[in-house]
């Protein structure tokens, strides 16, 4: 699983060609073709419906960066779980170390988005990691502490086992030069993904985030289920080069 946030970093029909471009180079690709690669990209909001035509009979999904709490009703300048789904997004984006810290979303927000995403039909991508580099125990416990915080309002009492991945993001990660050591993450992400597998309510996966780029995912193998991609796949090439190292580990 290869995600990529655009963040706000792009313009408008900037956005539309790096789009184009991860569209086709994901469709050309035979890792995608075989079907051991899954690609997801989250533009800005106002990109989200020429991203659906770009994306419309393709191999590659889309999905936003944020949604409101509420699904309807006198909330200015949100956008609601409804309106993305119909727009034709399958993910969306909920507790990045972004919202958090810069536009004050504590976990009671977290909770609401969460339980939002999956009334909307939506697959949270929720938004995990410790503030500052600890032991992987630690950050592990934090991240499941989280984890379970998060959904604590969602209703899953109506359907099947819904889908959910989960981003681990050590913030001191996000935005620097280098992801956190692979050995960190592989031990994090393995004890994530044992407390998603106890539970039955959802089927959970793990990818991770933080300066993730080409290189990572070998060295990570598969101890986790695949990448959470930010400026590094500002270059499609970059992303074509990680999608040949997924095709590589799954021979
Ligand atoms: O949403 C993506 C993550 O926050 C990672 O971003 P970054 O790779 O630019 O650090």
């Amino acid at each position: 699983m290869i995600g990529v946030s655009l963040k706000m970093y792009f313009g408008y029909q900037q956005t539309l060609d790096w789009a184009t471009a991860i569209e086709k180079i994901a469709s050309e690709h035979p890792a995608v073709k075989a079907g051991v690669a899954e690609v997801f990209i989250l533009p800005s909001f106002p990109a989200l419906e020429s991203t659906a035509s770009i994306c419309a009979d393709s191999a590659i999904s889309f999905g936003a960066q944020n949604l409101a709490e509420a699904d309807a009703g006198a909330y200015t300048g949100e956008v609601s779980g409804p309106f993305l789904a119909e727009v034709g997004c399958r993910y969306v984006e909920v507790g990045h170390a972004e919202r958090r810290a810069l536009f004050g979303e504590t976990d009671q927000v977290v909770r609401a988005k969460t339980a939002a995403a999956f009334r909307a039909g939506l697959t949270p991508v929720l938004c995990i990691g410790e503030l500052e580099r600890t032991d992987p125990d630690s950050a592990a416990a934090l991240c499941i502490r989280d984890i379970e915080d998060a959904l604590s309002d969602a209703d899953f009492s109506n359907r099947g086992p819904a889908p959910l991945l989960v981003a681990y993001e050590p913030q001191w990660a996000i935005g620097a030069p280098a992801p956190a050591e692979p050995a960190y993450i592989a031990d994090v992400c393995q004890k994530i993904r044992g407390y998603l597998e106890s539970r039955t309510e959802f089927v959970g996966r793990v990818i991770y985030g933080g300066s993730a780029g080409v290189g990572l995912i070998t060295a990570l193998g598969t101890t986790v289920d695949g990448l959470f991609l930010g400026r590094f796949a500002h270059d499609p090439e970059a992303v074509r080069k990680i999608l040949d190292e997924v095709g590589e580990l799954s021979v």
